[in-house]
């Protein structure tokens, strides 16, 4: 009797919840453009299969077929995907949740930056964003130019012979920036890839878009299979490495304050500038403004956001130009006119006056975004080209779209950093490229990306003449959590001088 009356509860609570659904979300939800969603999973089915350098590509099929606003159903949750500048303008500046997508990069970034919410995330960034000051990132450039000159050492072996895919040089390069810009230690990925921290941080990066493709595994039965296994191995030793390098870093400056009279050389392992992490410490006051967990989580993130978007944007950046030999040849003749018989830019002035290369990086950042796409949680309701979204809906923000759209870059899939030329940009929507996104959650890393993209990628067109393998039809787009070129990048290098 008692287990009848569970059940006429349990049914008629279920029918209930099921009607509100109906009514509050599915049917101003299903008048957008979109596939037939299918019970329990949804449209899921339609990335089924789909091998991985294919992912965007179908997935753009679907955009041009269903957008500009168009919906995918990932179970009962609606996911609306936006293709169109106003769209981004509405959301990212109303909208500062990340989507439920982002939190299985919470045990690893917890609630770093990139992934918090609500006043952490805002005491956070407004306590942060002063160490992104141009005056501090200046005293990157000697760690800039000081790994970009272990590249090229790399990059002289290669030159002159075989075809040789550069994207893991780039990226051990990127790594080894971070690390020793991020917490001021040397992983020497370059020298070393074999690294456990560096390995760790490939391993959890692949088996967190394994997962993400695969959101009906729930974590409880993740944890047990040989992905969550593997995850699990990485992050214990990616937390233990930052959190052993944070108390290092702790007892090291305490010690400094105790001493009269610091040397110079004391200040970070027999350098003078601080790193990220410092900073941190610092502004931490004592565990008062930032617990020791806090601490790790921003420095976590930061090595999470901070290389793996830059090499993907160096990579792309230096693939266009192996393809362009005349870009190529304007934007070697411009190095050469600034850093005369240098080798390196060493000063930011010298990287603000390599101008054409800025208008090629950002080129490249148009047709390849790092980040293609961005996810906010729409936590209110919002009318948006008069449909109707309800609290709850995930805004799937396409920035690779949007940027590729023909209304705001004529033949948009041709490659022309002229597009960049300041007379150029006059009359765009300000919303039409947003690689480092905008409005209160945009990159913070965004001048030192520049900065560091400008040292490398100048430092080696300065050196060598670049001749991709693989012209930009033949490139296949590989989206791991962010969009990378499938088979690298091929080129045949050769010295100029
Ligand atoms: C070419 C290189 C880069 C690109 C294209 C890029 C792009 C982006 C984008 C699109 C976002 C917004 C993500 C979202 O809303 O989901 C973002 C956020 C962020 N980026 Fe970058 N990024 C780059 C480099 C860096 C670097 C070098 C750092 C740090 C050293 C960094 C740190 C961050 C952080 C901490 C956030 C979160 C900011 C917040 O929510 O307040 N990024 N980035």
């Amino acid at each position: 009797m008692y287990l009848v009356i569970v059940v006429i509860v349990l049914a008629v609570w279920y029918c209930l919840r099921y009607y509100r659904w109906l009514k509050n979300v599915y049917f101003h939800v299903e008048k957008l453009n979109g596939a037939p969603r299918i019970p329990i999973i949804g449209t899921e089915y339609i990335h089924i299969g789909v091998p991985k350098d294919e992912l965007l590509k179908r997935f753009l099929r679907y955009l041009e077929k269903y957008g500009p606003l168009a919906r995918t159903w990932n179970g009962s949750q609606p996911d609306v995907h936006m293709t169109k500048p106003e769209h981004l303008q509405v959301i990212m500046n109303k909208y500062i949740t990340k989507g439920k997508q982002y939190e299985s990069l919470h045990p690893w970034l917890g609630q770093g930056l990139l992934t918090s919410k609500g006043s952490k995330w805002y005491q956070h960034r407004k306590l942060i964003t002063p160490t992104f000051h141009f005056k501090i990132l200046e005293n990157f450039m000697p760690i800039f130019v000081e790994k970009t000159k272990t590249l090229l050492g790399i990059l002289d072996s290669k030159a002159g012979g075989d075809i040789c895919n550069i994207y893991p040089d780039i990226t051990h390069c990127a790594l080894d920036i971070i690390c020793e810009t991020a917490m001021g230690v040397n992983v020497n990925a370059m020298s070393n890839d074999d690294n456990k921290y560096v390995k760790s941080v490939y391993n959890i990066s692949e088996v967190l878009l394994w997962k993400a493709l695969r959101p009906y595994i729930p974590y409880f039965l993740f944890n047990f299979m040989k992905q969550g296994r593997k995850f699990k191995e990485a992050l214990d030793v990616l937390h233990g490495f930052s959190k052993d390098v944070i108390s290092k870093r702790k007892k090291f400056l305490k010690s400094k304050i105790n001493k009269r009279k610091p040397k110079d050389e004391d200040v970070l392992g027999g350098r003078k500038r601080l790193s990220f992490l410092d900073m941190l410490i610092e502004a931490s006051q004592d565990g008062k403004v930032l617990s020791d967990t806090d601490i790790r989580e921003e420095v976590d993130t930061f090595m999470f956001e901070g290389h793996d978007t830059t090499t993907a944007a160096m990579s792309w950046a230096l693939f266009l130009l192996g393809n362009h030999p005349v870009v190529q040849e304007k934007v070697y003749d411009e190095i050469r006119s600034v850093l005369k018989d240098k080798i390196t830019p060493t000063t930011l002035v010298e990287l603000h006056r390599l101008r054409y290369l800025e208008c090629v990086i950002k080129e490249a950042l148009r047709l390849y975004p790092s980040v293609p796409v961005i996810i906010r949680d729409l936590e209110e309701e919002i009318e948006i080209d008069g449909y109707k979204l309800p609290p709850g809906t995930q805004a799937v923000l396409h920035l690779h779209m949007v940027q590729r759209s023909p209304d705001h870059f004529p033949k948009p899939h041709v490659f022309d950093p002229d597009r960049f030329l300041p007379e150029n940009c006059i009359g765009r929507h300000p919303y039409a490229y947003v690689p480092f996104s905008a409005g209160p959650r945009n990159c913070i890393g965004q001048k030192f990306a520049m900065y560091e993209e400008k040292t490398v990628v100048a430092s080696i067109i300065n050196r060598y003449k670049l001749t991709a393998i693989e012209s930009m039809r033949e490139a296949k787009l590989s989206t791991d959590l962010i969009l990378k070129p499938h088979n690298g990048v091929l080129v045949k290098l050769e010295r100029r001088e």
